[in-house]
Formats: C-alpha cells, structure tokens, sequence
C-alpha cells in the first residue's frame, strides 16, 4: 500500500502545509508505514490534485499496490482527487479539513475526527455513490437557483480593498435580494416532467452543502438513490425564515417532508434529474462540489457505488454498522 498527501496552500483562512508535514510523517510513523510508501505534495496550481491523483492511480493500475490519497484542503481539492483517482479500483481518496466549507465529511462524521491522523491512518477506504454532472464528478450536491447565485457572485465582491470573507458574502446575499427572485424551471426527475417557479433545488447525494446546509439531512449516499429538493419561489420576508429551517435541515424528518415545510417544498427520490430555466432569463447558476457556474441546463446521473473513499476510524465504523443494519 502507498501513501499519497496532496496539500492545497491556498485553501481555506490559513495556509496548512508548514505544520501539518512533519505530522503526517509523525502519524505514519506511529502507524507502521515504512517512510518510502509515504509522499506529501504541496500543489502548485488550480488542476495540479486532479493530475497527482490521477498519476498515483495509474501508478497503482500498473503495479498492482493500492494507493490512500488525502486532499488536505477543502471540497474543491478533494473533488480534484476524487475526479483524478476516478475509474481505479485501487485507488481510494479522503479528506483532512483545511477549507472553508468542507462539505463532504459532514455525511460521515466531524472535522474533528477527519482532523486526526492517527484516525485517518486507522480508518478505512468505503464505496459510495458518485453524481456525474455538468459540472464534473460530484460527491455532495449539485444545486441550482438563489444560493448558487450567491455563491458566484462573492469572488467579485472580494475584489473590493478591506472585503472580506463574511463581507463579501453578505454583499452577495443583498445583491441577489435586491434583484429578481426566483426561476421557472422545467425539472425530468426520472420519467416525470414537472415545471416550477422555483427559489432554488438541491439534488443530493451527500447531506451538506454551502458550508453546511443541511439540504439532504437523511441522505445516504451508498443506497442508490439522489434525494431531490426543490425550494417554491416565495416572498422576500419569507426567505430568511425558510433558509434558517432549510440550513438546520428541519424540513424533512423520518424519510419525509415536515409539515412546517410542506407548503414549500417539493421532495423526490430518483436516479437521474435534469432541469432547465424557461422562462427566458438565461442560464441558471449551478453549483457542485466547489464548482459554481452559469447553465443552460444541467443534468445529474447517479453512478452507484462509483467512489471509493476513505473515511478515519470512528466515521468508518459507524459507516459499516450503518450498511450493516439495512
Ligand atoms: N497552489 C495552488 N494555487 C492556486 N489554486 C490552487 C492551488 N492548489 C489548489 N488550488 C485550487 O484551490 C481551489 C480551492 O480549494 P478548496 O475548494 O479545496 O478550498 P476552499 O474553497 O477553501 O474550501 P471549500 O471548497 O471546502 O469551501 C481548488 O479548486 C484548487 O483547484
């Protein structure tokens, strides 16, 4: 088995490679792995985890020894790895948090036990369901409308002198508050045809997105299914009490929508979901697994049990009772 770290400097508030080298090295001692199985990488540009990834698989394919591959970084550097590895058998991908969201492991456990080596090192690798989109490989969710929108319009506003993180985002919000709200979309979720005046959708493989909403808060993402939510266009004054309960995921309980959501939420399960804007206003603005752009359409198959990711100790064994208990 070999060993490969890919160290995003820029992601997330603080760069992570300085300390975090010498304690990987550390933790691998503690753990047995020979020093020459081990490789940590600093990535030099945006695509650089993609191609790294992809080499080691290839590696792997060619002599026939797995390969562990752990993005240090947010979803954006593990999607890259997860996309590069993709297709190798041999190969399986994990995260330890150094983002600003990191979505993805909220699924499976705490940051807190994604944080600790020892764990990492003592866990194991799990197959889940994947979403090929048009945005790219996805692991989490792919969603579309209002708060993809807000999304792609904070790197503008970061550009701004003194603008910071949380500046920048609440400018986002205001701007799209202050604009026109809301989609009519035309939605096929599997053989169904449906169109919607619509605040935004999620489309859900994982449980979390946009730095923790609680979009798909039941979402399993080994079971073979997407879980689809869409938001219904409602009033400016209804929003903030809408988000707050889509965000803490109290709009669905016990495989089913609560019934304080009932009235604006549509929910389905499904394998394949694509979506349209039709009511003349150009693309819509989607987003998945970092990735945020603007779409004439945009489809999300799933593809089962088509990544293989490595989750630390506690997450993987609750993962395994979990599959178990089905
Ligand atoms: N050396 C580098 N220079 C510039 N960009 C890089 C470099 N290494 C990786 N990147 C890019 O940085 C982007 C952002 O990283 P990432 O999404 O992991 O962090 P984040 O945005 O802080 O976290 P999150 O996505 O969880 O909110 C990735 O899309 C990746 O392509």
């Amino acid at each position: 088995m070999r060993y490969l770290f890919l160290l995003n400097p820029t992601a997330g508030k603080r760069d992570c490679t300085t300390g975090l080298t010498p304690a990987i090295h550390a933790a691998a001692g503690r753990a047995g792995i020979p020093p020459e199985k081990l490789q940590v990488v600093v990535t030099q540009y945006a695509g650089h985890a993609r191609a790294l990834a992809a080499e080691a698989a290839r590696t792997a394919e060619a002599e026939g020894e797995p390969v562990r591959i752990w993005t240090a970084g947010g979803d954006g550097t593990f999607n890259e790895a997860l996309t590069g590895a993709n297709g190798c058998a041999l190969a399986a991908v994990g995260c330890l948090p150094f983002g600003s969201g990191n979505d993805f492991l909220r699924t499976y456990g705490t940051r807190e036990e994604f944080s600790d080596l020892d764990a990492q090192f003592a866990g194991g690798a799990v197959d889940i369901d994947l979403m090929e989109t048009d945005l790219g490989l996805s692991a989490t969710i792919c969603a579309a409308g209002l708060d993809a929108q807000v999304a792609y319009g904070i790197p503008q506003f970061r550009r701004i002198p003194f603008c910071g993180g949380e500046m920048a985002y609440a400018l986002s919000i205001v701007r799209q508050l202050c604009g026109h709200i809301g989609r009519k979309v035309a939605f096929t979720i599997d053989g169904e045809e449906l169109t919607v005046d619509c605040l935004m959708c999620a489309v859900c493989n994982g449980r979390t997105y946009g730095g923790g909403f609680y979009a798909a808060p039941e979402a399993r993402p080994d079971d073979g299914w997407l879980d689809v939510f869409i938001i219904r266009r409602v009033g400016r004054l209804t929003i903030a009490r809408l988000l707050g309960m889509y965000k803490g995921g109290k709009h669905f309980r016990d495989g089913a929508l609560t019934e304080q959501a009932k009235p604006y939420f549509l929910y389905r399960r499904a394998k394949c979901v694509s979506l349209r804007p039709t009511d003349g206003r150009g693309p819509i603005v989607a987003t998945a697994d970092g990735e945020c752009a603007p779409c004439e359409a945009i489809t999300a198959r799933l593809r089962p049990l088509a990544g293989h990711v490595l989750l630390p100790k506690p997450a993987y064994e609750r993962f395994m009772a979990q599959r178990a208990s089905v």
